[in-house]
């Protein structure tokens, strides 16, 4: 367990702090003034401090971004009244949570990395708020907004409503193969978010279309486990921030800030003993498939169902061995609701690929083209797990045309 005592809202760090703090894969020693004389374990040194140094300042930005969204959503979830939710083209529901988070997150990242030119892919767009009776909508959002930003006194701003929606409005990049583009799902699990449940506030960052740096602020996510929870009835204290960087692994801290840990994906190595996440909403991934793949497996707990990314935190922690998520045919996954997932969990020694086991590609576009669903788990489990999915992705066939 590491090591560094960090308030994700606190001001970005000067970089030389982080070398010293967060030397994640390798023990101090290997750095010794003794094996620097060896030219190749200098080189490796070398390698190593260039990639802990770089995306230092933006993975600070996003932290202390979601951190920020992360308080305007609490806020929201407390007061939450049926008039605040809207109905979107797609009627899928979304509040006036969504568009503040999205608008914090965009101005704390402009204002944070001041010098770099600014790409984000993100999920809301202010279509519904610049119609006739989206005006009052658009006050609360920015009373929100100018609350949120002034609440810890670092930010001396206060915004308009033309920069809240303009904040908003760039989130429509496209993203793709080339250049750097933050990646943002303001509030993901958005049913989760209405029913008091878990919700996440994900922000990734892609460059040259792979995924650097990813951030999970998750607020009503216990710090102990929730796949076991009598295990650790002493850490019930909620609101985690999960944040990876490439290469240097997966860290997880209280919301509210406290030291960070470096967290593990579980090593259980008997599928057996694994358990399952997945969506809450059946809407949203087939929880048939997922019980058929269950048995194949010779899974014995009863799958845990928890909104949003939340599931990648947790999993990335150890709490549970297996993500399923199969939505059902026809729905396109969307970068934003995987990116920052995906970062957590593989740098804390897991893997995620489609259905056919090929790496979740994000340099596409908006959308993430792929083979049928998403899985998660370690190492060791995932050619087992894979060749479960391909069976009862078989059977699925065979029992439909039968019908
Ligand atoms: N019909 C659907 N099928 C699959 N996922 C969906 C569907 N509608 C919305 N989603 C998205 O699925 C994610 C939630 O997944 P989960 O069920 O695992 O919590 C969210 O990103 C949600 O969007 P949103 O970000 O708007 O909440
Ligand atoms: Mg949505
Ligand atoms: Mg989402
Ligand atoms: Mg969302």
């Amino acid at each position: 367990m590491a090591i560094m005592a960090l308030n994700p809202l606190a001001r970005v760090p000067k970089p030389h702090l982080h070398f010293s703090l967060s030397i994640p894969h390798r023990s101090s020693s290997s750095f010794s003034r003794q094996s620097l004389l060896n030219p190749s374990r200098r080189r490796r040194a070398a390698s190593f401090m260039a990639s802990a140094s770089l995306y230092h300042k933006e993975l600070a930005a996003a932290k202390r971004a979601a951190s920020l969204a992360a308080r305007l959503c609490q806020a929201v979830q407390k007061a939450i009244l049926i008039s605040d939710v809207q109905s979107k083209a797609d009627k899928s529901p979304v509040t006036v949570a969504d568009y503040g988070s999205q608008a914090v997150v965009s101005l704390v990242l402009k204002m944070e990395l001041p010098s770099e030119s600014f790409s984000l892919v993100a999920e809301e767009d202010s279509g519904d708020l610049r119609n006739d009776g989206g005006q009052d909508t658009l006050k609360r959002i920015t009373k929100l907004v100018n609350d949120t930003l002034s609440m810890d006194g670092t930010y001396n701003i206060t915004v308009s409503e033309e920069d809240v929606l303009a904040a908003i409005d760039s989130g429509k990049s496209e993203g793709g193969p080339s250049g750097q583009h933050w990646v943002l799902d303001p509030i993901d699990g958005t049913k989760g978010f209405l029913r008091g449940d878990q919700y996440a506030i994900a922000l990734a960052l892609l460059d040259e279309g792979k995924v650097v740096l990813g951030v999970l602020a998750c607020p009503n996510l216990p710090l102990g486990s929730i796949g076991n929870p009598d295990k650790d009835t002493s850490q019930n204290q909620t609101g985690c921030l999960f944040s990876a960087k490439i290469g240097c692994g997966t860290d997880m801290q209280l919301l509210n800030g406290s030291t960070a840990n470096r967290i593990h994906v579980t090593s259980i190595e008997n599928p057996a003993d694994a358990s399952i996440f997945e969506s809450y909403e059946a809407a949203h991934s087939q929880h048939d498939l997922s019980s058929s793949i269950a048995q194949k497996l010779g899974v014995r707990a009863p799958p845990v169902r928890i909104d949003s990314q939340a599931k990648y935190g947790a999993l990335a922690r150890g709490d549970g061995a297996i993500y399923l998520r199969f939505p059902r045919p026809g729905y396109r996954e969307k970068i934003w609701d995987h990116a920052a997932g995906c970062i957590v969990v593989s740098e804390a020694g897991g893997v995620a690929t489609d259905a056919a086991g090929n790496d979740l590609d994000f340099s596409k576009g908006r959308y993430l083209d792929l083979d049928t669903g998403i899985v998660v788990t370690n190492k060791k489990l995932m050619p087992s797990l894979l060749n479960a999915v391909q069976h009862a992705l078989k059977e699925q066939i065979q029992n439909a045309a039968l019908l």
